[in-house]
């Protein structure tokens, strides 16, 4: 199943997160290498992303994001993705 994700970082004002930083972008790599972040873009001007990801069920996907170590800064929008019948790779 495909979710569309929508993350809103912020960060706390004097708060030093670099290792939490680092520990997201390890965890972040690693959903990637195991085909679960299927996609990752930087939403231009904010410390934002909008994300793909390809998990078996809701709580899967709940268990993923709620884990991450940016969580409890994060807003999260999450967008579940059917098949569009125009779409060339469904012809
Ligand atoms: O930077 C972000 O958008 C937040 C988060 C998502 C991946 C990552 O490394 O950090």
């Amino acid at each position: 199943m495909l979710f569309h994700v929508r993350m809103d970082v912020a960060i706390p004002p004097g708060l030093d997160v670099t290792d939490r930083v680092a520990a997201e972008k390890a965890r972040a790599l690693e959903l990637q290498r195991a085909g679960v972040w299927v996609h990752l873009w930087r939403i231009v001007g904010r410390y934002s992303n909008f994300s793909v990801f390809d998990v078996a069920t809701n709580d899967e996907l709940h268990d993923i994001l709620s884990t991450l170590p940016l969580y409890p800064f994060m807003k999260i929008e999450v967008t579940p993705l059917a098949t569009h019948p125009s779409d060339l790779a469904a012809q």
